[in-house]
């Protein structure tokens, strides 16, 4: 499904990502943990051709970069972010939502009976049908959110990546989005899901596998319940932490450090 191998990229002399050795199977959903600037969403541009590797070889979906038209892949690839949510700024819900069948900016392309049906469908699905002739900018951020997942699913992506879908999402909000992710992740026949977060628990137990970022480099990567130990997460934070478990998702907090005197 998607392989990177000996990935790194560099942009002004500086690596922003090194290294990168990852493999993601069929049938596998993954999140991706790292604090801010660890190189999440480069990663995931990465993977959408946004940005082209330095070292290393790519391949998404069985089609290796350099050998495959980009823009062909990319309309294999769902893509939810907050830089979306700015440009989509004015338009009504149930035409942003078509646009995803052309992963365009606005709808400008003809679009047919099924189309709107699909879109109807999708709306039904995250919960937003209510919403249809609503401007983008009048929703609150979690209804955008869920505007956004079925917009990505309008094209019927074999991945879909999401890159912090809950981030400025009060609590209710968030549990709201998360619900409809896991419905996703349970769909049979949906797609896979690649997960960017820096908030533990936000990651659903449909998330088999987890890859742990830091600086840019691949700190760790595999079954869930296997990386996410106390040990394994206060070594990665470089911070003591306490970990538990309440209703299958994961909970940390930061343990207190004995500070040592200053000597003047
Ligand atoms: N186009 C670019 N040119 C130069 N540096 C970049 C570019 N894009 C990202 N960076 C740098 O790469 C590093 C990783 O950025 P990235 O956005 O991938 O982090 P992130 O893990 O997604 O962070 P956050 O959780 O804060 O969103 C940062 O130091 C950032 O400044």
């Amino acid at each position: 499904m998607l392989s990177l191998s000996n990935v790194s990229l560099k942009k002004d002399g500086k690596y922003l990502l090194k290294n990168i050795t990852w493999n993601l199977n069929k049938g596998e959903h993954w999140s991706i943990l790292g604090l801010n600037g660890s190189g999440k969403t480069t990663l995931l541009k990465l993977i959408n051709g946004f940005f082209w590797p330095t070292e290393g070889n790519i391949q998404v979906l069985g089609k290796t970069f350099g050998k495959t038209s980009i823009p062909d892949l990319r309309r294999e690839i769902g893509w939810v972010s907050s830089s979306l949510q700015r440009e989509l700024y004015n338009d009504p819900v149930q035409s942003i939502i078509l646009s995803g069948k052309f992963a365009s900016i606005g709808l400008y392309n003809e679009v047919n009976e099924q189309d709107v049906e699909k879109a109807r469908q999708l709306m039904e699905f995250m919960d937003c049908i209510h919403l249809h002739d609503a401007k983008f900018n009048t929703l609150s951020q979690g209804e955008q959110q869920r505007v956004l997942i079925a917009r990505a699913l309008m094209a019927s992506p074999k991945l879909l990546l999401l890159d912090e879908p809950c981030s400025g999402l009060d609590i209710i909000q968030k549990e709201k989005v998360l619900h409809y992710i896991e419905k996703l992740a349970n769909n049979p026949g949906g797609p896979t899901l690649i997960y960017v977060t820096h908030h533990l628990e936000e990651i659903l137990p449909v998330f088999s596998h987890i890859l742990l970022i830091r600086g840019g480099t691949m700190y760790n990567a595999g079954k869930t319940e296997e990386i996410l130990t106390e040990e394994m997460l206060s070594n990665f934070l470089q911070h003591p932490v306490t970990l538990h478990k309440n209703q299958q998702r994961y909970w940390i907090s930061l343990k207190k450090k004995n500070h040592s005197l200053i000597s003047t």
